[in-house]
Parts: C-alpha cells; structure tokens; sequence
C-alpha cells in the first residue's frame, strides 16, 4: 500500500486532486489517477495536478531542470495538454507548498508549452494562455456536432488552445440548459485525440469602468472527465469563437458565466489572458490501493 499526501482544490468548481511532487517521487499511473479522481471510492475530481520539477520528467526536458511543471491528468487517466482552471489551482499549490510568491508572474511548463501565471491584486490569478489557432475562419465554422437535447447538428468552430475544443453557438439559455451532456457530443470530423466541446450562448456588451466587455454563458463536456463545472481553456475558446463572429466591433474582453462560477477572458492579437479564482480546499493523506 502507498500513502500519499494530497490537497484538494478547484477553479470555479473545476476540481482536482493536487500532488506536490517536486522529485517526481510518485509513480502515478492512470488506474492511480482513475481511483484519486473517484467521487465515491477515492478522494474525486474532474482531474489530477502533479507539481513536478521539469527536469524529472521527459515531458519537461525542453525546460531549465528546476522549472516548475504542471504534469496534469483527466479523470479517466489520459494526460492532457494544457487545463487553464488548474494552472490557477497548481499556482496556489505553489504558493502553499514551495513558497513561491507570483506576483510577478512565473513560467512553467506543460505539455501544451510554457504558460505564466501572475497573482493580482485582488487574490485571482492570471495565467497568460500562450497561442491560440482559430479553424477554418474563411467558411466560420469547420465541423459539426450532435449532442443529446439538441434539434439537429450544429455548426462549431475549432479552437486550438494547446488543447483541442469546438465551440457551438446555441442561439438562448434554454437551448443550453435543455442540454444533456452525460453523453460525449459526436463532433465531425473528430481530431484523433479527441476534443472539449463547450457551447455558448452570447448574452451580449456593456461597456464597464470604460473597458467594452462581453458577457456569455457555456456548458462543456472535456475529453477525459465529461461535464465539468468549468474548464479555463474551453472558456478562453469560447471568448475567441464569439469574438471572431461577433465581428469588427466585438469586444476584446468577455466575462464567461460557467455552471460554477464566473472568469474573465482578456484577448490580444495571438494570445489569451484568462482571470479566475484558485480555491484550496483540504489536504490530507490518501491510500493508494495496489
Ligand atoms: N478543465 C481544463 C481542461 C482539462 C483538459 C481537458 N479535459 C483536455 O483533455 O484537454 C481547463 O480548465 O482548461
């Protein structure tokens, strides 16, 4: 049996297990990360953070060896790229565990490539998204998907945010609530890893303190753990997918309304900034069976 220490935490209610893990001790596997992620049998999670140093994992080995990595898991025991709710999580991680102080902003790295967070002011965290890649933006869209409580396939544009998403429009909010995501949404063509489908209904701009902002809503379902209750990376597709539509006019900074809270999206011309809350919510030892 292997005994483990954890922390507990979440993104506007995108939740994780978190690791501290600085030695790359820990022999996670994807049965280990399936049994943490559990919400009856382990601990529960939409996915699992190790906080690694860079130079212990092949992953890392484009970094400075003490470079900070988050080496991030879905809850069926897939990796992923890239999770911006968690980037918040692990920074707050740090900041408990390793002392970091991140008001001045610190890299590390990821599978999806280097990303830097920052605490501001007001105790959020900013993470700087990297680049991000729009599909087939001549046609607006550049595949379909099907979902359980929708009429008919939609259209839905590709948004490369180091990890994949298609982001649908749905034209009000009832259209969104009366969505059944317990089911995967059948995307075509599908990437061969797999896609985070978000859908979004834009709830409109106002122009607030001087700063023209938009407002929209979304529900997604991840790759690897299903609906989730947020996902950073889908709302900062999301922002980008409506900005594109909305067109010349359309704001550079959107507030995203998610089932578990708000973030806010800061576009610039290639790249994202993404505002949201870190919570902590326990720490504990865990029982790893096997
Ligand atoms: N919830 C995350 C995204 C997590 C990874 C995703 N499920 C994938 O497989 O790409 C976020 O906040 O960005």
């Amino acid at each position: 049996m292997t005994t483990l220490p954890f922390t507990k935490g979440h993104g506007t209610e995108n939740d994780f297990v978190l690791l501290y893990d600085p030695a790359g001790e820990i022999d996670l596997t994807p049965d280990r990360v399936a049994y943490l992620c559990d919400r009856r049998a382990g601990i529960g999670g939409d996915g699992v953070i190790r906080a690694v140093r860079a130079g212990v994992l092949e992953a890392g080995a484009d970094l400075a060896p003490d470079t900070w990595f988050m080496d991030y898991w879905n809850s069926d025991g897939t990796t992923s790229e890239m999770c911006g709710n968690g980037a918040r999580v692990f920074g707050a991680l740090l900041e408990r565990h390793a002392g970091e102080d991140l008001t001045g902003g610190l890299t590390f790295g990821t599978r999806g490539g280097p990303r830097t967070i920052t605490r501001l002011d007001d105790g959020r965290y900013a993470i700087g998204m990297g680049v991000h890649r729009l599909g087939d933006t001549a046609a607006g869209f550049d595949a379909e998907v099907e979902a359980r409580g929708l009429d008919l396939a939609r259209p839905a544009l590709s948004v490369d945010m180091g990890n994949p998403h298609h982001v649908v429009a749905l034209a009000h909010t009832g259209e969104l609530d009366a969505l059944d995501l317990t089911a995967a949404p059948a995307v075509s063509p599908m990437p061969p890893h797999g896609s985070n489908v978000e859908f979004a209904v834009a709830l409109g701009f106002e122009d607030v303190a001087g700063e023209h902002r938009g407002r929209v809503r979304m529900r997604v379902h991840e790759r690897g753990s299903g609906e989730t209750r947020s996902c950073g990376t889908g709302a900062c597709a999301v922002a980008l997918a409506m900005r594109f539509w909305a067109g010349l006019d359309a704001p550079d900074v959107w507030d995203v309304e998610v089932p578990g809270g708000v973030v806010t999206v800061r576009v610039s011309r290639d790249s994202t900034v993404l505002e949201g809350p870190a919570v902590l919510v326990a720490e504990g030892m865990v029982d790893l069976p096997g």
